[in-house]
């Protein structure tokens, strides 16, 4: 019997239980007991979200596997008390949400729908839109998310710069790296994404210096992670115009408090952490996929680089 503790938060388990179940039968795990309370001792997997209560891994002598509903694993990832390995969530679903969101909002600033939304006035303004291929993007992180929104907005004609930690060879994409790469990639961006992994250096990357260096004018979208910004460097940027208008997914705080100024801001768009979600049918498939690796002693998939941080 292999003993798979559902550990995130408990409406989750409504969700997930049954697609588990099935995604279990699919991938050929007769042998799984899948439950919400186990004694430590004796989980084999861990299906865990980060506000799960579990926050002390020590008493899971036995577990083979720490696997992450989340893309992201900043909450996790520098738990002293994980020696476990520990995957994080690589979803179709989540990614196939995530191009949606980033290309719909993408779209809106640069038809400018804003404003003939706002402009039902009986005036007859041909306002006419650039063409895609006139107007810059660059998405900042080109890991799953990054690159997947990176070859969608390519198929739309955007010319589309990716920047990332380590370099990249992909095919449509002007891929940067590095600190020079850094200023390159803000310098041409009309529209800039963010989709980089929270870690100890892309906190505060986007500081007043680097919002100064993009073009005046330019469009923010951050479903990547609140950090990323700081949040006061933001608001002067947007009070002066540098950047236009940033919708924001993600945030320091979660749920962002009632007084934060971005609620109020006129040029912020605020979403509540909706860009996009794990999907249980498609997270389950990868869920059992792991554990059946684990079972045949092959290496997992997504398996987070401690040190990297991601
Ligand atoms: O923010 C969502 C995730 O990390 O999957």
């Amino acid at each position: 019997m292999t003993n798979v503790l559902f550990a995130a938060i408990s409406p989750k388990w409504k969700e997930y239980e049954s697609p588990l179940r099935d995604a279990f039968a699919k991938a050929g795990l007769d042998d799984i007991d899948l439950r919400k309370d186990f004694a430590p001792e004796e989980v084999d997997y861990i299906v865990y979200a980060p506000n799960s209560e579990i926050q002390d891994f020590t008493p899971f002598t036995r577990c083979k596997a720490v696997l992450n509903l989340w893309a992201g694993v900043e909450s996790v990832v520098g738990n002293d008390t994980l020696t476990q390995p520990l995957c994080r969530m690589v979803d179709h679903g989540l990614t196939r949400g995530m191009i949606e969101w980033v290309t719909g909002h993408a779209l809106r600033h640069h038809l400018d729908i804003d404003y003939f939304l706002n402009h039902q006035d009986g005036t007859w303004e041909h306002r006419v839109p650039p063409l895609a291929r006139e107007r810059p993007v660059t998405i900042l992180g080109l890991g799953e998310l990054g690159t997947a929104c990176a070859k969608a907005l390519t198929d739309l004609e955007f010319p589309v710069t990716g920047w990332s930690r380590s370099p990249h060879d992909i095919e449509g994409i002007t891929c940067l790296h590095g600190a020079d790469g850094l200023e390159t990639a803000l310098s041409g961006a009309q529209i800039l994404i963010l989709l980089l992994p929270l870690t100890a250096e892309t906190e505060d990357l986007l500081d007043a210096e680097r919002l100064a260096l993009l073009p005046h004018g330019a469009v923010l979208l951050n479903p990547g992670r609140g950090p990323l910004i700081v949040d006061e460097a933001l608001i002067a940027a947007l009070d002066s115009g540098q950047v236009a208008h940033a919708t924001l997914d993600v945030f320091r705080a979660e749920p962002l408090p009632v007084e934060h100024p971005f609620w109020a801001h006129p040029g912020v768009t605020v979403c509540p952490h909706i860009a996009s979600a794990t999907r249980a049918i498609t997270a389950a498939e990868v869920i059992a996929e792991n554990i059946k690796r684990g079972e045949a002693g092959q290496p997992f998939l997504y398996l987070v680089d401690r040190e990297r941080g991601y």
